[in-house]
C-alpha cells in the first residue's frame, strides 16, 4: 500500500492523516528522520514556518528532506509547508529547504484578514474547490519549470514542479479530499516510475 508521511514536529498533522486515510492510502506521523525511508511521499503541514524550521534543524531533518525529494519522491507543502519549500522568501535573506523555484510572501493576505474561504478553480483537481486560508502566504514569482495550478484574485496559491506541489490554503481542513487525492496519485505515479 502507498504510505504517506506527515512531518509531525508542529502544526496541523492529524487532519492530514485523516485525509490521506480517506483517500485509501496509509498515513504515518513522521517524528524521526529514519522514518523517511519507510514512506513514499511526504507532507509538510501548515503551522508556523519559523518554528517548524527550528525543529527541522534540531531533529536533523534538513538534508534528510532535501535528499528525500532528490530521490524523486513527492513532497507536498501546505501553507507554512509552502514557505519551507520555496527557494526565496520576500524580505528575508535566507530561504529554508529551497526545493521549489519560487519566491513567496508570508502572511501576504494581510493580518486583518487572518482567515477566509474561497471557491477555487484548481488545474487537474477541481472547478470549485472550497479552499480555507489561514494567515496564508502566496507565491510572488515562479521559475519556468513551475506550473501554476490555482490563483485567487490574481495571486498564485497552488503550484507544482515535478515531484513537488504546494498550496497556500489548507486542503486537509474540509471534507473535500480531492487535492489530497491528487497528491496520493502523484505518489502512486512516482512509485511506478521509480520501479521501472
Ligand atoms: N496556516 C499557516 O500555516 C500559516 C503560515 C504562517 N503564517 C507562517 O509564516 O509560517
Amino acid at each position: 500500500m502507498t504510505t504517506i508521511g506527515v512531518l509531525a514536529l508542529q502544526g496541523a498533522v492529524r487532519e492530514h492523516i485523516r485525509s490521506i486515510e480517506a483517500c485509501g492510502a496509509s498515513a504515518v506521523e513522521v517524528k524521526r528522520k529514519e522514518q523517511l525511508d519507510e514512506i513514499d511521499g511526504l507532507i509538510l503541514p501548515g503551522g508556523e514556518s519559523t518554528t517548524m524550521r527550528r525543529l527541522i534543524d534540531s531533529y536533523g531533518f534538513f538534508t534528510a528532506i532535501q535528499d528525500f525529494g532528490k530521490q524523486g519522491k513527492p513532497v507536498f507543502g501546505t501553507c507554512a509547508g509552502l514557505i519551507l519549500m520555496a527557494n526565496a522568501i520576500d524580505g528575508q535573506d535566507d530561504a529554508h529547504l529551497g526545493l521549489m523555484d519560487m519566491k513567496v510572501a508570508r502572511n501576504a493576505f494581510g493580518r486583518q484578514v487572518a482567515s477566509f474561504e474561497a471557491s477555487l478553480k484548481i488545474a487537474h483537481v477541481s472547478e470549485d474547490f472550497n479552499a480555507v486560508f489561514i494567515r496564508a502566504p502566496y507565491v510572488l514569482e515562479v521559475g519556468k519549470s513551475v506550473e501554476v495550478l490555482a490563483t485567487y484574485q490574481d495571486r498564485i496559491v497552488a503550484v507544482r514542479q515535478g515531484q513537488y506541489v504546494c498550496t497556500a490554503f489548507h486542503p486537509e481542513l474540509t471534507d473535500d479530499n480531492r487535492f489530497i487525492a491528487y497528491f496520493v496519485q502523484m505518489v502512486e505515479e512516482s512509485l511506478q516510475t521509480l520501479a521501472s
